[in-house]
């Protein structure tokens, strides 16, 4: 069974390949994310997951598609990707001191066009930012098209007091919930 992963996230490739699975093509599905008006997260998070999934499986009939989205979320609130420095000051803000969500949601269609669904839900709490610390952050560019502003796989780690959750799927790419529909679907056995 060909497995496409419909993701241009490296790290979603990467967390990927931490459980052993190799996908056979890598097609990015390049979808419109912009949130309907007044979308919950984890709403948002689960349609552009499944409207990723959808896409690129109608370009690759027969294949298994995987495909995930992730979403930073404070109450109702949904974080931006941060393309901007002032993107990324104004997460930072929202998030210092704070308890926020990451959503993770992943969509597995098989050969038959079926679709499988899950979504992680985690709990994140970031010290209170300092503003040199801050600074210091900003300067490091790690933020730069990250949903709310930061990476936890990077320097971000040394700010983050707790995690609840999964720190995969708050990477990008759930991996308890990746390996179980996988499994589901007949391309993973153990
Ligand atoms: C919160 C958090 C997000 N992120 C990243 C993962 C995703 O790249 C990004 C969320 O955007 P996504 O839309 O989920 O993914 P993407 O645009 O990178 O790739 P594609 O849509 O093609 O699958 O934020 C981290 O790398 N670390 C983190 O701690």
């Amino acid at each position: 069974m060909r497995l496409i992963l419909a993701s241009a996230s490296p790290r979603r490739r990467d967390l990927l390949g931490q459980i052993g699975v190799v996908p056979d093509a890598v097609d990015p599905a390049d979808i419109d994310e912009t949130p309907l008006k007044a979308e919950l997260p984890a709403a948002y998070a689960a349609r552009v997951a499944a409207e990723k999934g959808v896409t690129v499986a109608a370009r690759h009939p027969g294949a298994l598609v995987l495909s995930g989205d992730t979403v930073v979320a404070v109450g109702r609130r949904i974080l931006p990707k941060a393309e901007s420095e002032a993107d990324a000051r104004a997460c930072l803000a929202l998030l210092s001191g704070r308890r926020h969500r990451v959503l993770s949601a992943i969509t597995l269609i098989d050969g038959e066009g079926c679709a499988r669904h899950r979504l992680s839900d985690n709990i994140v709490i970031f010290k209170r930012l300092e503003q040199p610390e801050i600074d210091a952050y900003i300067a490091s560019d790690e933020w730069r098209g990250k949903a709310g502003g930061y990476a936890i796989q990077g320097r971000a780690a040394g700010l983050i007091r707790t995690i609840m959750g999964s720190h995969s799927a708050i990477m990008g790419l759930p991996l308890y919930e990746t390996r179980t529909l996988l499994k589901a679907a007949g391309y993973l056995s153990d």
